[in-house]
């Protein structure tokens, strides 16, 4: 995945600007950055839900202006909203995408039980959704997400809201589909710790720009000898004048925190 002077502006504002990207293959990496530093746009655009004002990106080798449709068809994208519909079990929520990805229909059963099973979610199987737990809810989102056998999957703060024991449940079990897979995964996050259990390489980004890239121990060696990747944000990417972000950042975050319980 490539981004080359990727800008976006709403009116005056530059939420993205000029960004310059290389993310690789089966890498996982991590978007950091406060409220509002412009890590969800990005992600927007990558997986071509938002153009672009400036600059080009390619994903998996598609461009998300010119070949978005190569690009849908590579992706997974785990969104901080809710993804999955709580009045149907897990199996039928999945049964939904594999036809939503066209996956032929006699490997459907088959790529759902090897989904459930990596997620291990296949007690859970034939339970409705609105009964799971957020740790559960977040494990299926990430099986729909993996199901077509992405080349890259994107997640948008993939345990916001989780308990510590669900959110190391989600990181065992996603490091370990994606590295069966072989998947490039992408990945914001508010929390370093994830950063450091998950990521290969990190980005820093504040207010649109990207201001420090490398392994978290390459960051955290440049800070100093004890210094940990939360040294490392606030060093570069924590907004001293917005500190605890806007009105209509914090109302997203309290969502998405809330729903997942
Ligand atoms: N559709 C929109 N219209 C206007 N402004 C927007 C829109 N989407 C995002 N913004 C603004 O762009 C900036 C970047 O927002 P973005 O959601 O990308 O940040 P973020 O780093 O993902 O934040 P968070 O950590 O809170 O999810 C913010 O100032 C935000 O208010």
């Amino acid at each position: 995945m490539i981004a080359k002077g990727l800008t976006r502006r709403f009116g005056a504002l530059t939420a993205v600007d000029h960004l310059d990207l290389e993310v690789r293959s089966q890498e996982v990496f991590g978007l950091l950055g406060a409220n509002g530093a412009g890590k969800t746009t990005t992600i927007k655009m990558l997986i071509t839900l938002l153009p672009p004002s400036h600059g080009t990106a390619r994903v998996a080798g598609f461009d998300v202006t010119a070949q978005a449709a190569g690009v849908r068809r590579s992706i997974g994208y785990v969104p901080q909203m809710l993804s999955t519909d709580g009045s149907l079990t897990a199996w039928e929520n999945l049964s939904v995408f594999s036809r939503l990805y066209h996956i032929p229909r006699r490997q459907r059963r088959q790529r759902i039980a090897q989904a459930l099973a990596a997620m291990d979610l296949e007690s859970a199987a034939h339970q409705m959704v609105r009964e799971f737990s957020g740790g559960m809810v977040r494990r299926l989102e990430i099986a729909q997400a993996m199901l077509h056998r992405p080349t890259v999957l994107f997640c948008d703060e993939p345990t916001a809201g989780l308990d510590p024991a669900a959110r190391r449940r989600v990181w065992q079990q996603m490091r370990g589909l994606i590295a069966q897979e072989g998947t490039t995964l992408l990945l914001t996050t508010h929390d370093m710790e994830e950063a450091e259990v998950l990521c290969d390489r990190v980005a820093m980004m504040r207010r649109g720009l990207l201001v420090a890239l490398g392994t978290p121990d390459e960051l955290t060696a440049s800070i100093g000898p004890d210094a940990g990747l939360e040294d490392v944000f606030v060093a570069y990417a924590k907004d001293q004048g917005e500190a605890e972000g806007r009105f209509r950042d914090v109302a997203r975050t309290r969502r998405t925190a809330c729903r997942r319980g």
